[in-house]
């Protein structure tokens, strides 16, 4: 019997396998098949909760992290980081009695991830330092191109600020890109207008996923775009700075630290739960393994 839940960070919602053992097999096409809006449970991700000690990939985080993140998109890919869902990794574990409110560890592929859980129902989560890496890159939508920045989150992000969010269309496919060998992984690509001083809105296509209502590590990508855009760099003034970056689903908090940690607040909640069907499991486990 392989039970689930569905949860969601400011509506970036994943499907959640709980297996701490890393027993249940998660071949791509199960994972594609989970998160299938109309013929699965339906969720832009999936977060498989392993213990670290049990997964080949966290193993060498289990004396930091009890807990890994085994992270994929809706298509079954893996991706280095996933912003909402870390926090909605560690909204689960409360809600399963692993942890309570306060301070945890979470591995994940990107490195160990520090979460605190407040009693008002808000996960902050630090997120490590931006890279910006060199390189001009540009993002085109129908008619409309503009500059895009790299930011790199751990995974690939490409930043554009852009005159109204209506310009990048229904984001169907993926918006392209020139020079086409800029991102070898693919990349996510935010756009971003202005609605104040140190306040933006944005929207997001997700590698491996879509447009999304939400994506954390692209909100941390966008306040730090922002931020050198308006001529902000903390590491240069001594002092934090903190970006309110609204998103269809929702609006999260990043702060960027002088010494480059940028910890993103924003909530996580569990929606349902139950069991998957084992008949209807085995037949997507086994399909292009
Ligand atoms: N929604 C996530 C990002 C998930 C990974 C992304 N699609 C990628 O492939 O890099 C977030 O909240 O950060």
């Amino acid at each position: 019997m392989t039970s689930f839940l569905k949860g969601h960070g400011t509506e970036n919602d994943f499907v959640i396998i709980p297996d701490p053992a890393n027993a249940v097999a998660l071949p791509p096409s199960a994972v594609a098949a989970l998160c299938d809006r109309r013929a699965g449970i339906g969720g832009d991700g999936l977060l498989h909760v392993v213990r670290s000690a049990a997964h080949p990939d966290a193993a060498h985080m289990a004396a930091e992290a009890e807990w890994f993140m085994d992270y994929r998109n809706g298509d079954g890919s893996i991706a280095e980081m996933c912003g909402n869902g870390v926090r909605v990794f560690a909204r689960y574990l409360q809600h399963a009695g692993y942890v309570t409110t306060g301070d945890l560890a979470v591995a994940t592929r990107g490195g160990v991830k520090h979460v605190h859980l407040d009693k008002e129902g808000l996960v902050t989560v630090s997120m490590g330092r931006a890279a910006l890496p060199a390189g001009e890159v540009t993002v085109t939508v129908g008619d409309h191109t503009w500059p895009a920045r790299h930011v790199d989150m751990g995974n690939p992000h490409a930043v554009a600020f852009v005159d109204d969010l209506a310009q990048a269309g229904p984001l169907y496919d993926p918006p392209p890109f020139a020079p086409a060998s800029a991102y070898p992984q693919g990349v996510n690509v935010e756009f971003v207008v202005d609605r104040a001083p140190r306040h933006v809105a944005m929207r997001v296509h997700e590698r491996g996923v879509g447009e999304t209502r939400s994506c954390g590590t692209g909100a941390c990508a966008v306040a730090v775009a922002a931020a050198r855009r308006d001529g902000v760099d903390p590491a240069v003034t001594g002092s934090p700075v903190t970006y309110e970056i609204d998103l269809p689903g929702g609006r999260l908090s990043i702060t960027e630290r002088p010494d480059g940690q940028i910890e993103m607040t924003g909530p996580a909640v569990i929606v349902a739960e139950g069991v998957i069907d084992a008949d209807w499991f085995a037949s997507v486990e086994t399909v292009n393994p």
